[in-house]
């Protein structure tokens, strides 16, 4: 048995339990450890785990695991928390570029406190499935508008669409959008934590993206999300169907800091 330093941070109310794993101390493989750590009864309690390990060429890797302990594709709220975590153990400024599982992330911490800009992996194809739209902003994401998004079975319909075909062995992330003063207001079920979560920033990304595409609008584009956690902003550039310039953009805060021992 050994002790092990975890932190916890926060970004729009989706949270993640972080390690510092530049030692290697954390055994990646172990998708039961991060599982019972990531419960939120007999563990710490966490939508995700990551791991900022050393990697050549970047500032650091971003490595990243969903609550039912495997490995997830690419988490925003879990990128601008990561960094908000390296600029906390010294390792960068105001500005980094580090590696996630679908490549090069750069971001930028801005002068209010915890806001952090993220840029995205470039999207250039979206489509359409009857009343829904789906697409990978570096997770996969199907996009559905509904009305009256409160009081909306988020869970229920969102777990529907995740197990029917053609998704149930892989899963997706399913978002449901509803139209909000100049931007949206966005729930999301996610996958590999087969809930409802506070905020998906992958998921806020792809409905602000599957809402030009809808709405037909070109150019450079800033869209707000509300979230239940708080609130995102997604910024980029449309040219006919392809998308660049992408970034996420949101609070990530350091919650508190603790030892464990297994
Ligand atoms: N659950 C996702 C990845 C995590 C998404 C995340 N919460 C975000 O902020 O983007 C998956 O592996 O599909």
């Amino acid at each position: 048995m050994n002790t092990h330093i975890f932190y916890k941070y926060q970004g729009a109310g989706n949270d993640f339990i972080v390690f510092d794993n530049r030692n290697g101390a954390f055994d990646a493989n172990n998708a039961d450890l991060v599982r019972r750590l990531c419960d939120r009864r007999f563990g710490i309690g966490g939508d995700g785990l990551m791991l900022l390990q050393q990697v050549e060429g970047y500032d650091f890797e971003m490595v990243y695991f969903n609550a039912d302990g495997r490995e997830g594709s690419m988490c925003g709220n879990g990128g601008r928390c990561i960094v908000a975590f390296a600029q906390d153990l010294g390792i960068i400024g105001s500005e980094t570029d580090f590696l996630a599982v679908d490549g090069v992330h750069h971001a930028r911490m801005h002068d209010t406190v915890g806001w952090i800009s993220l840029k995205m992996v470039d999207v250039s194809e979206i489509r359409e499935e009857g009343d829904a739209y789906l697409l990978n902003t570096g997770s996969p994401h199907y996009v559905k508008q509904v009305v009256g998004l409160d009081t909306y079975p988020v869970v229920e319909a969102g777990r529907h669409i995740r197990y029917s075909n053609p998704f149930s062995k892989e899963g997706i992330n399913v978002n449901f959008v509803e139209a909000e003063g100049d931007g949206y207001y966005v729930r999301t079920y996610e996958r590999g934590v087969e809930d409802e979560t506070l905020a998906c920033g992958t998921g806020a990304t792809a409905v602000a993206l599957a809402m030009a595409k809808l709405n037909k609008v070109e150019g450079q584009v800033e869209t707000p999300i509300r979230v239940a956690g708080g609130r995102l902003n997604i910024r980029f550039t449309k040219t006919a169907d392809r998308f660049t310039e992408v970034f996420l953009e949101g609070p990530a805060e350091f919650v508190f800091k603790g030892e464990i021992t297994w």
